[in-house]
């Protein structure tokens, strides 16, 4: 079994550097393929109440504490949709989500898309901040935020995110924003590691891959944690779930590292954080 190092957040609060994501995983496959990924050596997992599964989550979390791990042991990120921004609607969000999960308090729980245009990223942060205060999740954060929308959290919140979940791939390398993550303590974790898959074809990548005897997806992981990502890849079978963790044995030379460095295109494969506005 493989198993991920674990990163101190800026509270103190360990995360796996590598989780699994369940993004468009269908929710009755989700409590397997999440089973799949804790007896592959995962610990935590990435939902939201957006995905529908998060029972499934909870599910295999329950399957895990039955077969001998402990609650401490698994790290459970969900995350408050669009909809349910503001305040009192964020509390109520969060109670459903715990309750579909069957945990008595979560691990990480973000605020998904800031939704700048609603304005109501602030208040919905302070809800937040009260879960933690009152011990119902370990640590806060957001996801897709952009420098400004995090400058207003740091000016006009209490709690430090710990963590901001946004699209970073060697197409997409986010180099400016990381380095504000990087001043202020805030940890980076990346959604679509991979590019959604797009980025494994490329020949750069394969290339590298090759001389390696590795996958194209362990070659772009590894990029990832050599350069201070998190990562939360999706897969579906098991091969691919345990070839994403089996990263430890292997690096990158400088000049390998630069390759994938140049493949930087500015290109997204999800959506742009200013398009979302519901
Ligand atoms: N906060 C946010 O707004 C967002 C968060 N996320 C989170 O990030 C997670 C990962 O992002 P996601 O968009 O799923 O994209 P990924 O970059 O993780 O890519 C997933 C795709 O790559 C394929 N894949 C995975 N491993 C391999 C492999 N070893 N060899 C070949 N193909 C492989 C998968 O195929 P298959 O499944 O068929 O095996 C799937 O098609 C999500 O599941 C979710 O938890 C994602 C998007 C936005
Ligand atoms: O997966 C998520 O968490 C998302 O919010 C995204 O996938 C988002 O819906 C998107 O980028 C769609 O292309």
């Amino acid at each position: 079994m493989q198993r991920a190092p674990k990163v101190p957040l800026n509270n103190g609060v360990e995360i796996d550097a590598v989780g699994y994501g369940v993004y468009k995983v269908p929710p009755a496959d989700t409590a397997d393929l999440c089973t799949l990924a804790l007896e592959a050596g995962y610990r935590t997992l990435d939902t939201a109440a957006m995905y529908g599964n998060e029972a499934g989550v909870g599910e295999a979390v329950r399957r895990a504490l039955a077969g001998g791990l402990t609650r401490s042991d698994i790290f459970v990120t969900t995350k408050v949709f669009n909809r349910d921004q503001g305040y009192d609607s964020t509390l109520r969000a969060f109670d459903s989500s715990l309750e579909l999960l069957g945990l008595e308090y979560l691990d990480l729980y973000l605020i998904h898309w800031p939704l700048p245009e609603r304005g109501l990223y602030v208040e919905t942060y302070r809800a937040l901040e009260q879960l933690y205060r009152d011990g119902r999740v370990r640590a806060i954060g957001v996801s897709n935020f952009q420098r400004p929308h995090l400058e207003r959290l740091l000016d006009e919140t209490g709690v430090v995110p710990a963590l901001n979940q946004i699209e970073v791939h060697p197409y997409l390398q986010q180099r400016e924003l990381r380095a504000f993550h990087a001043e202020h303590g805030i940890a980076t974790q990346a959604w679509s590691p991979l590019g959604r898959g797009h980025v494994l074809t490329d020949p750069v990548i394969t290339g590298i891959a090759s001389d390696l005897d590795r996958t194209p997806a362990q070659v772009i992981l590894r990029w990832h944690l050599d350069g201070g990502n998190l990562v939360i890849p999706k897969a579906s079978s098991a091969e691919r779930i345990q070839g994403n963790l089996d990263l430890f044995d292997f690096i990158l030379t400088p000049d390998r590292r630069a390759a994938l460095d140049g493949l930087e295109r500015g290109h997204r494969f999800g959506s742009h954080p200013d398009r979302v506005n519901s």
